[in-house]
């Protein structure tokens, strides 16, 4: 009696503005400073890997992907929590000052100034960084996985049964604060948001719909379910009747609620098995198309590269809701939620064949390294006449003086000669190195060694031209040059610079934010309206696993099983989620779609009611009216 009378309580503090509860508006701005400090964070992750604890990128790029891994597995923990013991207020507010504490950790081990006693701007003790770093990550993953699935599905407890057209806006409007907090993090330092995001939060807190924990809720699943596989297992032999699910051999023990309850949530989750495919051709926008991009040209491109998926959010969210989806519903196509996801599968695959394209593009203007078993060598001449070079045995090249060979010569053997056509003739033999490129350079005569300083900024000789991304040069510097001779020093470019735009990947992000925005925005909203009332977070975590699960697909399969052409390993992906995009229509296609709540009255109808739940009933019905009335703006003073 207690505790109902409270729950009324609590809900008779619901205020509306435009028919929305004033509660979600602190709901999203804390989602928002949360996002900001976790992206903020996420985009400098690889650098303080790479520059800091002095990782090489394979190492870099593998702990990150493990770090957004347990960032989208913790989620179980949090949900666990929520809906078993704290309730989901207070989950959020504790492991958020778990959050805070990762984050103050991670700063503070990236103070070098602790352990560097010499003073070289190097840290001394690398592993007491290490350490301090992995337990900030752990303490954060801890929090930003943990509250996540809460803060979702406690938004969504804000609003009521008859509100499922703001409970979708409401799931679209939290998206875009998500990418907002993403966007602005890339531009800005995200510094101090996770205290702001925990007083938000705890500002709201007079005007929440806070639904109590009913106990250890996923205690009593694990018990049901091994309950049922036991009894099954039990009565396997062919004299039993069959029962119509499997959960129903749980019967005999538990609660009727309980069983249908778990049917639900495990429809779901069997619905969710192909879905990480999705987020493993997601996740590497961060790791393979940021590698590709690094071979493009372009420098402003860079910044709209890093941000163009949260601004492409910002813009395609309201237009799909407001446009595309209402269209598509006026020409009488159903486009269900589970129809949504498969088409965002698709056109997730389609960037990555986009991905491809851009690589043979850019592969045609790459060098042509040697092979394993191959050598290349250039030639520079830097003596004062032309050069009549011969390599042994039929390799024959005419190199002007400050000049080099057009291009690398490549040989299928170590061992050669040279022999330049000087007075007397000057011959000698070199060993390459296998699977390398060399340069040889002819000295001038006299060989005088002296140095020559070229400093940004005042050096002796400006250059004008701007050096292209991704190539590489040599400078032969006469030795009679001096600070006013710059005319005589002569520029060998090694390698070209990237010729392909980077403006070609826009594309890709297009196609993968358009998938992105009909699977993972439908995808929180399908997995809030298919759970119980007590297992919505529970239900979060399981949808935020598929994220996990993609992650460590793509540690597994893209980092060990690489392939030797990078454009083919991006068909491949696409193929794969092609695949599973089928499989996952088949499964679709076999799914009802449920009302939880009308379920749950089944079954308790079935049951008979009890007198304090119908009284319960009662109450709330009362209390739908009046928020009705409260929402028209019709001023109730007593129920
Ligand atoms: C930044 C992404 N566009 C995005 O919003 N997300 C990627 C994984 C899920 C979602 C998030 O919650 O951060």
């Amino acid at each position: 009696k207690v505790q109902h009378s409270s729950a009324i309580k609590k809900k008779k503090g619901r205020r509306y503005c435009c028919g929305y509860p004033i509660s979600i508006f602190f709901i999203v701005v804390n989602e928002f400073c949360e996002r900001f400090s976790y992206y903020g964070m996420r985009a400098v992750l690889v650098l303080y890997f790479r520059y800091f604890l002095l990782w090489d990128d394979d190492l870099a790029t593998s702990i990150y992907h493990a770090f957004v891994a347990l960032c989208y597995l913790t989620p179980i923990l949090g949900a666990i929590i929520a809906d078993s013991w704290l309730g989901k207020f207070k989950t959020i507010i504790y492991l958020s000052i778990v959050y805070a504490i990762g984050q103050v950790t991670m700063a503070i081990s990236t103070i070098h100034d602790i352990t560097d006693a010499n003073r070289d701007g190097t840290p001394d003790n690398f592993t007491f960084h290490i350490a301090l770093s992995m337990l900030g990550l752990i303490l954060i993953a801890l929090g930003t996985g943990g509250i996540k699935p809460c803060v979702a599905a406690f938004g969504g407890d804000q609003f009521q049964e008859h509100q499922s057209r703001q409970l979708n806006t409401f799931f679209s409007v939290f998206y875009l604060c998500i990418n907002a907090g993403s966007l602005l993090s890339t531009l800005i330092t995200p510094l101090k948001s996770v205290a702001s995001t925990l007083m938000v939060f705890i500002a709201g807190s007079g005007m929440y719909v806070k639904t109590d924990p009913e106990g250890n809720i996923m205690w009593s699943v694990c018990k049901c379910i091994g309950f049922a596989i036991k009894n099954r297992f039990r009565h396997r032999s062919s004299s039993y009747p069959k029962r119509e699910h499997w959960m129903d051999w749980a019967n005999e023990k538990y609660d009727k609620l309980l069983i249908a309850q778990i049917k639900m949530v495990l429809k779901v989750l069997f619905l969710y098995i192909p879905l990480p495919m999705f987020w493993t051709l997601f996740d590497q926008k961060g790791s393979r198309w940021t590698l590709q991009a690094t071979t493009m040209s372009g420098d402003f491109v860079s910044i709209l590269i890093s941000t163009v998926n949260p601004i492409l959010i910002l813009t395609l969210v309201p237009i799909m809701d407001r446009l595309i989806f209402p269209l598509i519903q006026k020409c009488g196509l159903n486009f269900s939620p589970l129809k949504r996801m498969t088409v965002g599968m698709l056109f997730a695959a389609m960037a990555f064949v986009s991905a491809a394209l851009v690589q043979i593009e850019i592969d045609k203007t790459l060098p042509n390294f040697p092979s394993s078993s191959e050598s290349q060598l250039k030639v520079v001449n830097t003596y004062s006449t032309t050069l009549n070079v011969t390599i042994s045995p039929n390799e024959h090249l005419l190199i002007e003086s400050f000049g080099s060979s057009a291009d690398y010569v490549t040989f299928d053997h170590q061992d050669i000669t040279v022999s330049l056509n000087t007075n007397p003739v000057i011959t000698k033999a070199f060993s390459l190195i296998k699977g390398g490129r060399q340069t040889l350079i002819i000295p001038s005569d006299p060989t005088v060694m002296r140095d020559f300083v070229l400093r940004h900024g005042e050096q002796w000789c400006e250059f004008s031209r701007k050096f292209g991304f991704g190539a590489s040069y040599t400078f032969l510097i006469p030795s009679t040059v001096f600070s006013d001779d710059c005319e005589s020093i002569t520029e060998v470019e090694d390698m070209k610079p990237n010729s392909v735009h980077m403006a070609l990947q826009i594309p890709q992000y297009f196609l993968i934010t358009t998938g992105e925005v009909m699977f993972s925005v439908t995808g929180l909203q399908f997995s809030y309206s298919q759970a119980p009332k007590n297992m919505k977070s529970v239900l979060q975590a399981g949808w935020l696993c598929t994220n996990a699960v993609g992650n460590i697909i793509v540690l597994i399969v893209a980092e060990l099983g690489k392939l030797p052409k990078q454009w083919a390993e991006y068909l491949l992906f696409a193929s794969l989620l092609v695949a599973v995009s089928i499989i996952f229509s088949i499964m679709a296609y076999f799914y009802t779609y449920i009302d939880p709540a009308e379920i749950e009255a089944q079954v308790r109808k079935e049951q008979g009611l009890e007198p304090e739940e119908m009284e319960k009933e009662t109450l709330e019905m009362e209390e739908k009216d009046e928020d009705q009335k409260n929402e028209q703006g019709v001023k109730q003073t007593k129920i």
